[in-house]
């Protein structure tokens, strides 16, 4: 399998080299030459299976030759040894028609850990065969950040800045992440918000001198394998709900659009997937892109569901590149347009070829803390205001076919929001015991390129040091 840009112009790489890769060089983003199909009688085949070994059938066609079947089983099995439940992401059944895909057994609560685990063994896998290392930079509003730190802290050949946003993220995410003293973790409170920090990482990356001297490389979902890695769940959670036979639909509470854009990408692989709900709270900007086109960015309003606090999603560039023909210049034409400007509008023959997956929802608080009350009411389940941006933006949808609502992190993560809702406080899980009187160990940084990129270089170790060790 050859990775390509969205933008055209850079060279086409192999699932390892895009792994360890960040940002193409023309400033897109890699995805797969062609979707691999899985027929009916291959998908019928994962009934049964472990998540392990779903995982080795669905990431085994973009792997390639990078790794064989046995090396991805035994690196699966390490990444998902530690998550707290046998299924790793359990289904809940909410009423008839309505699920929950637990997605938060990981180490750090959320989503991320499923694909985080995994990329962590990758890139250990990829850097001991070459003796290399790399310097991871990342932008998280702090899931993915704490699900980061977890999976590299101490690694030996990884050095990781991360910028989250300063005073934007919830006090357990950021004592995830500031809490891990470790000699290769480096975070770095921006003043700024979420755009900012993604803004900044992407610049770095577009710094040619800065990221070869660095040998930079990315862990937000501008990373091919951490998309593979999501893919996963939609496959193993619809196997479970009768796919092939019966179709399922997913509401996916969405942000950066990695998490919905690996939904698509299991539909294009053949999984039936009927709808795809992309759930966006006040910060709306794909619910306007993919309803009327408006693909302009606002200003980013700070809510109770902070992870998806997001107006210029990166992941959208890659739907756009599909629905837009796999034309890499049109498409550079068209982002560049978008990022000189802060807008640009989706032409309808783009939304109509979306709307044969995608349906899209808008939901604000009110609705957010009806829906946390509505699951802890009626099936006693308590549910983080992501999940319940994305439960209520299922109980709005009128299709046919059964719902999965993506659980995407831990209530307790968001405590003060559930109890506001709710009137109950969700425990931290034991594994967390300690978070909350850790030492903290962070650094304040304006948000600027140019000092952030001193901040780095002052700590990370010269791409040439290794090869001259
Ligand atoms: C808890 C939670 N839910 C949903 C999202 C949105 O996911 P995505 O950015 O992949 O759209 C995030 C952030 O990524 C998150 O941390
Ligand atoms: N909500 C995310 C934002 C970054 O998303 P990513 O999927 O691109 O890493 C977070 O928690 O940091």
């Amino acid at each position: 399998m050859r990775y390509i840009s969205t933008r055209g112009a850079a060279p086409s790489l192999d699932f390892e080299a895009v792994t360890l890769a960040g940002l193409a060089s023309d400033g897109g983003l890699y995805v797969p030459e062609t979707w691999p199909r899985f027929a009916k009688g291959a998908i019928s085949a994962m009934n049964g299976l472990s998540y392990v070994e779903t995982a080795v059938r669905v990431c085994s066609p973009f792997v390639g030759g990078a790794l064989s079947d046995a090396e991805l089983r035994t690196l699966f099995t390490a990444a998902y040894g530690n998550f707290d439940h046998a299924a790793v992401t359990p289904l809940v059944q909410l009423d008839q028609r309505h699920w929950l895909l637990e997605l938060f057994h990981g180490p750090t609560l959320a989503f991320k850990d499923v694909a985080m685990q995994s990329l962590g063994l990758l890139f250990q896998t990829f850097l001991g065969r070459s003796d290399r290392h790399i310097t991871v930079i990342g932008a998280t509003s702090g899931d993915t950040g704490s699900a980061a730190i977890n999976a590299l802290a101490r690694r030996d050949r990884v050095e990781v800045f991360m910028l989250h946003p300063q005073g934007r993220v919830s006090e357990v995410q950021r004592r995830q992440m500031t809490t891990v003293i470790a000699p290769n973790v480096h975070n770095i409170a921006i003043e700024g918000n979420f755009d900012d920090a993604q803004r900044l990482v992407k610049a770095m990356f577009n710094d040619t001198d800065f990221a070869s001297r660095f040998a930079l490389s990315a862990v937000n979902s501008i990373n091919w394998a951490r998309l593979m890695l999501q893919i996963v769940y939609y496959f193993y959670a619809a196997v479970r709900l009768g796919a092939p036979d019966r179709p399922v639909s997913f509401s996916v509470p969405t942000g950066n659009f990695g998490d919905v854009y690996a939904g698509y990408a299991a539909r294009q692989m053949g999984l039936p997937i009927d709808r795809l709900i992309v759930a966006t709270n006040e910060n709306d900007i794909l619910h306007r892109a993919l309803g009327t086109g408006d693909y302009s960015v606002g200003t980013v309003t700070a809510t109770a569901s902070p992870s998806m606090d997001i107006q210029v999603s990166s992941n959208f560039e890659r739907l756009l590149f599909d629905l837009a023909g796999r034309d890499g210049s049109a498409n550079a034409a068209s982002m560049r347009g978008f990022e000189a400007t802060g807008g640009v509008v989706i032409p309808a023959g783009q939304r109509a070829g979306a709307a044969l997956a995608f349906d899209t929802a808008r939901v604000d608080s009110a609705e957010m803390a009806a829906a946390m009350r509505w699951a802890q009411d009626h099936s006693g389940q308590h549910i983080d205001p992501h999940t319940a941006i994305a439960l209520a933006a299922a109980q709005r949808s009128s299709c046919d076919s059964p719902v999965v609502t993506l659980a995407t992190a831990h209530p307790a993560k968001f405590q003060d929001a559930v109890v506001a809702a709710t009137g109950v406080r969700p425990e931290l899980p034991a594994r967390l015991k300690g978070l909350m009187t850790g030492e903290e160990r962070f650094t304040v940084l304006p948000a600027d390129l140019g000092k952030i990129e001193a901040f780095i270089a002052e700590r990370a170790r010269p791409a040439f040091a290794v090869a001259a060790e």
